[in-house]
């Protein structure tokens, strides 16, 4: 790069960032990489490495490397005309100097900056401090560079005889350390002076001489000032011609600094532009992942309560479930308690009495016969005393048993008390109704019950009414029924009495 071989150095350094990885050769060759872009005009690569470097300044730990950059840094900064940041830069690498550390650098660099911002004047405290710094930390190149500022200083204040001094005094060492911009510099500011001070040959000598040893494609702000110079001067000798050739010279290398420098400018606004693109950029990233984040929090709270509600909603309807199959069951259970009696399970009296009042009703509609017997134990009271309650219970469940087993599934049979049991057969006759009483009756006669080593056999009086003879009001069939059955009783029991009629009598038989 020193030795002008621009391209070549700019490829070894981005070799070097990109693969060398270690992070302080790699900042090192960042801030050369900065100057290097910055001395061949290629401003946005410049910026945007500028940018990217300031990223990761926080890592950079090595103090060499660290100062490299803060002073590359400024000067581009400085180049873009971002006086303030630049000042910043230099400060950053003031402070980040170790003790005994050349602070010509950072010093000289605040005064570049200051200069870019217009508030410099030859008295100010930093530029002379800066002068003394470098002339006593031996740097004298950077010590020139501040003299030069001095000297434009001086130009400006109208000093041109001081200047002149100045310019005198290290015109040598500038000689000596034979660096271009300096030498063309102080050509330039020399022919600047000697025209201050009417010196018109030796100013316009001084001018050619700066042309001369420039590059005619150098956009400097030296070149514009020299011609500026040889075109003041030929105009005041009269030289029109003369005059107009290096006006139209200054005109170009003036368009081409203020090109150059609008180029700076641009470069650096809009690499600022890609930093505020790239972070509005990464914060609506950052937002969009944060309300992806919050979304998939809602979905799963929604998906939690969701199943919680379920769950709820199917404990609450297992238990209306349950409390209802409950309730059901109890109904049942109440119903049939109600309706069935509990000892031998068939119906009670109140049900028996319904449905034989519903079902007489039926018979009334489609003209049908039905018979009502009533049977009763005969002697019951003696089972009981003669063998106990529990084997009276015993009997009336026999007696149960048996009077079932001659019925057919539509008869309906009730205990209608102690050891009185109802029968009703729709649709049958008063002939078939005393037959199946018969039955029953004989049933009875001939199966004892038999439980705990006893025999007991007993016997059963029964009382038929038919609706054929006494109607279909329920009241009046129990009646004739009732009459029926005291008449099978007075008439020595065990027997069946229709309508006052004894039927086949048996024998009277209690064990
Ligand atoms: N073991 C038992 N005995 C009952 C039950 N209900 C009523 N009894 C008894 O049945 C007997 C009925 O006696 P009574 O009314 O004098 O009639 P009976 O002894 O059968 O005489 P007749 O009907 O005139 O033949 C009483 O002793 C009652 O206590 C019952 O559920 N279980």
């Amino acid at each position: 790069m020193f030795s002008g071989d621009y391209v070549k150095s700019q490829t070894a350094l981005q070799d070097i960032v990109a693969h060398s990885g270690d992070a302080t050769l790699a900042a090192k060759a960042s801030a050369l990489l900065l100057s290097n872009f910055a001395a061949n005009r290629r401003y946005a690569e410049a910026f945007a490495l500028a940018n990217q470097v300031t990223v990761g300044l926080d890592k950079v730990t090595d103090p060499l490397a660290r100062s490299m950059l803060l002073m590359n840094l400024s000067q581009m900064l400085n180049l873009a005309g971002q006086a303030d940041l630049a000042l910043r830069y230099a400060a950053m690498m003031e402070e980040s100097m170790p003790p005994g550390g050349d602070l010509c650098y950072p010093r000289s660099l605040r005064v570049a900056a200051l200069d870019t911002r217009g508030h410099l004047s030859s008295t100010s405290t930093d530029l002379t401090e800066a002068i003394e710094t470098c002339v006593s930390s031996a740097q004298p190149v950077l010590a020139n560079t501040m003299r030069l500022v001095l000297i434009d200083r001086l130009l400006d204040e109208n000093q041109p005889r001081k200047a002149l001094d100045l310019l005198d005094h290290i015109g040598g060492s500038i000689r000596t350390n034979a660096y271009y911009p300096h030498m063309l510099a102080s050509q330039v500011q020399r022919a600047r002076i000697y025209e201050k001070l009417d010196r018109n040959d030796e100013a316009r000598k001084a001018a050619l001489a700066a042309v001369a040893m420039s590059d005619p494609s150098d956009l400097s702000e030296w070149l514009r000032d020299a011609y500026g110079v040889l075109y003041r001067i030929e105009k005041a000798s009269g030289h029109s011609a003369a005059a107009l050739n290096y006006y139209e010279r200054y005109t170009a290398a003036d368009k081409g600094y203020l090109t150059d420098l609008t180029a700076r400018s641009l470069a650096f606004q809009l690499s600022q532009q890609h930093v505020v693109v790239q972070k509005l950029e990464s914060e609506q990233l950052a937002k969009q992942n944060n309300i992806l984040r919050l979304q998939k929090a809602l979905e799963t709270k929604a998906l939690e309560t969701g199943r919680l509600y379920i769950g709820l909603l199917s404990m609450f309807l297992a238990s209306v479930i349950f409390w209802l199959f409950r309730t059901k069951r109890s109904q049942l259970r109440f119903r049939k308690l109600s309706r069935y009696d509990g000892l031998t399970g068939i119906f009670n009296r109140q049900h028996f009495m319904n449905e034989a009042e519903r079902v007489l009703r039926s018979m009334e509609k489609r003209h049908a016969p039905a018979c009502l017997l009533l049977i009763d134990l005969d002697h019951f009271k003696q089972v009981n005393d003669t063998y106990g309650h529990a084997m009276g219970d015993v009997v009336l469940r026999h007696a149960a048993t048996l009077c079932q087993q001659q019925l057919r599934p539509a008869d309906l049979f009730g205990r209608l008390g102690g050891e009185e049991f109802g029968v009703f057969l729709p649709g049958c006759p008063l002939d078939e109704g005393v037959a199946i009483a018969e039955r029953i009756r004989r049933a009875i006669e001939l199966s004892p019950a038999v439980e705990d080593g006893y025999t007991i056999v007993f016997s059963a009086s029964v009382g038929v009414a038919g609706t054929e003879d006494h109607g279909y009001t329920l009241p009046r069939v129990c009646r004739e029924a009732d009459a029926s059955l005291y008449a099978a009783k007075r008439a020595g029991r065990n027997r069946v009495v229709a309508n006052g009629h004894a039927h086949e009598c048996a024998q009277p038989s209690v064990a």
